[in-house]
């Protein structure tokens, strides 16, 4: 699979609410990662996914009240390291876990990942992953088969070990992010995670307690009656990767096969849902 990447310059004024608007509506239009810099954000979409329409829902473009300016450019890769190591800091989850890569010195909570993001999307810096990571903390995982389906970095299937999951495997479309799930989960000394190349065609037989996936709003509509069919009698699904309008349609479509709905998360408009059968 190809790494091309379509990289875009915004720079915004006003800088705030701008940018968070912006960010939003790119990510609904298929942009996959950010870095936000002094004057707006860097956003990059895979060339694969990007054509020449892309922008043209992104309302904000069109907006009398922000002053929008970009420029675009095609790139083999992003060194992510380096952006990270440049923009971010650790992340830390309900003062019980904490995210950083191996650049930042080691920091002193229950459940402490090392994550070196490369290009995968996982890091703990987005809405989404950051409320699967509470879901995690605040539910029982101990003695459950797991399954981490669009693992991204691995960083939710690791911390589902470090709570006492057992026999988890994790699966990605995107042969970097196994590469990367690999790497992390030996960074992480996890020893029951298996990482496959796929998607939810994999699923045929194996059964599990939990299956954990952040995607996004069209696959988990799509893959869902897999997912049901892959999860035990008192199973649990969690699901990200969707904007608060669509939890409606996912709670519906969820029902239909049987589930019922706990409760959900939610953060500048992205959602985290927790169901059982
Ligand atoms: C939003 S990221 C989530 C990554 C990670 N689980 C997290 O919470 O940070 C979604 C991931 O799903 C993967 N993906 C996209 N479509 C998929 C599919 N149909 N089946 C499995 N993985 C998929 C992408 O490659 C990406 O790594």
């Amino acid at each position: 699979m190809s790494h091309i990447y379509i990289e875009y310059d915004f720079k915004v004024t006003p800088l705030q609410p701008g940018t968070e608007i912006l960010i939003a509506e790119l990510g609904y239009a298929g942009f996959e990662s950010f870095v936000e810099t002094e004057v707006g954000v860097t956003a990059y979409i895979q060339k694969d996914e990007w054509n020449e329409t892309i922008l043209e829902d992104v309302n904000i473009l069109d907006s009398e009240e922000f002053k929008i300016k970009y420029t675009s450019s095609e790139i083999e890769q992003v060194n992510w390291n380096e952006e990270w190591e440049k923009n971010f800091d650790p992340i830390e989850v309900d003062g019980k876990c904490t995210v950083r890569a191996p650049f930042h010195p080691k920091r002193n909570f229950e459940y402490e990942i090392v994550i070196e993001p490369k290009m995968s999307f996982g890091t703990g810096h987005h809405e989404t992953t950051f409320m699967m990571l509470q879901f995690i903390l605040e539910n029982d995982f101990e003695g459950k088969t797991v399954l981490d389906i669009g693992c991204g970095t691995a960083v939710l299937a690791i911390l589902a070990e470090m709570r006492g999951a057992s026999k988890l495997d994790a699966i990605d479309i995107d042969d970097w992010c196994v590469e990367n799930s690999l790497e992390n989960i030996q960074r992480n000394n996890c020893e029951d995670i298996s990482v496959f190349l796929g998607d939810a065609s994999l699923l045929s037989g194996r059964k599990y307690n939990v299956i954990i996936a952040n995607i996004n709003r069209n696959i988990l509509l799509n893959d869902m009656e897999t997912y049901r069919n892959s999860l035990n009698d008192g199973g649990e699904l969690y699901l990200s990767g969707f904007y608060i309008e669509d939890l409606p349609t996912i709670t519906e479509t969820c029902n239909n096969l049987g589930f019922t709905f706990v409760e959900n998360k939610e953060k500048n408009r992205w959602v985290a849902a927790k169901f059982v059968i």
